[in-house]
């Protein structure tokens, strides 16, 4: 069995790159709780009254696809769940939860890595993270066209944006539950240019071989087979 984590900021191409690299290594894409979720457009309009319920909301759909994605074979998931705290950290951090809701949250949270860690497979074989500066962020914010999370929505959110990728970046560093890698979301329009797609795909391929999940000699040609 092999898992694949993405990670990035909001609008980085996660869930993108995660049908793209399903599809590309023929395995199982588990997504985020984003359009039926009902507290998301609950908390861009309220984020002080709505930050505890929208977290414990997406730490319990995140441990349901894991728990799902761990049935079976292969699989890419579109968000970790290491992210969960870096988010409710910096809504903490901006006076958005009481000290009550995240004494309760670290808890809950460390509870079910402790259930996890009890799982088949602890941690993913491989984390995707996706860089993008606060302009590409915008731009695909804009283009996705969520209206809860647009600027023109509430111009509070360039500060949490900006904020977010600041909280990023020690937060990638820091990780070491599985190799990880990086993905130029600037450069690489895996979207609409097939040239950058296929040079994306190449890197993870190619980390997939150095970590032991895809035999050396495999090739675009072959069948696709990830290594258990
Ligand atoms: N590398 C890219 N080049 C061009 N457009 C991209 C790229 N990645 C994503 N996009 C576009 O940007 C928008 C956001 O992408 P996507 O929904 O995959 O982001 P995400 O990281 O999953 O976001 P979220 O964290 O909010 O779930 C989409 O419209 C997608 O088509
Ligand atoms: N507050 C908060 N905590 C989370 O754990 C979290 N995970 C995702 N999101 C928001 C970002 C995008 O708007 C949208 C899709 O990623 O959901 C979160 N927001």
């Amino acid at each position: 069995m092999t898992v694949i984590v993405l990670s990035g900021p909001i609008g980085a191409g996660k869930s993108s790159l995660t049908g793209i690299l399903s599809k590309y290594l023929g395995t199982k894409p588990f997504y985020e709780s984003v359009d039926d979720n009902p507290v998301l457009p609950l908390f861009y309009a309220d984020p002080k009254k709505y930050a505890f319920l929208l977290q414990v909301y997406f730490l319990n759909t995140r441990f349901h696809s894991i728990k799902d994605a761990l049935t079976q074979d292969n699989n890419v998931l579109d968000r970790s769940i290491y992210e969960d705290a870096l988010f409710f950290q910096m809504n903490a951090d901006i006076g958005r939860a009481t000290p009550e809701e995240v004494d309760t949250y670290y808890e809950l949270l460390h509870n079910m890595m402790g259930e996890l860690d009890r799982m088949p497979k602890k941690n993913p074989d491989l984390l995707v993270h996706i860089n993008v500066s606060y302009d590409t962020m915008i731009k695909r914010i804009q283009k996705r066209g969520r209206p809860y999370e647009q600027l023109s929505h509430d111009s509070t959110l360039e500060d949490y944006y900006k904020r977010l990728l600041r909280y990023y970046k020690p937060w990638y560093d820091k990780y070491d539950y599985s190799p990880k890698m990086e993905i130029d979301g600037d450069k690489y329009d895996f979207m609409s240019s097939e040239e950058d797609r296929e040079i994306v795909l190449d890197q993870i391929v190619d980390k997939l071989k150095e970590v032991g999940k895809l035999p050396m000699d495999w090739d675009k040609s072959t069948d696709i087979q990830i290594e258990a």
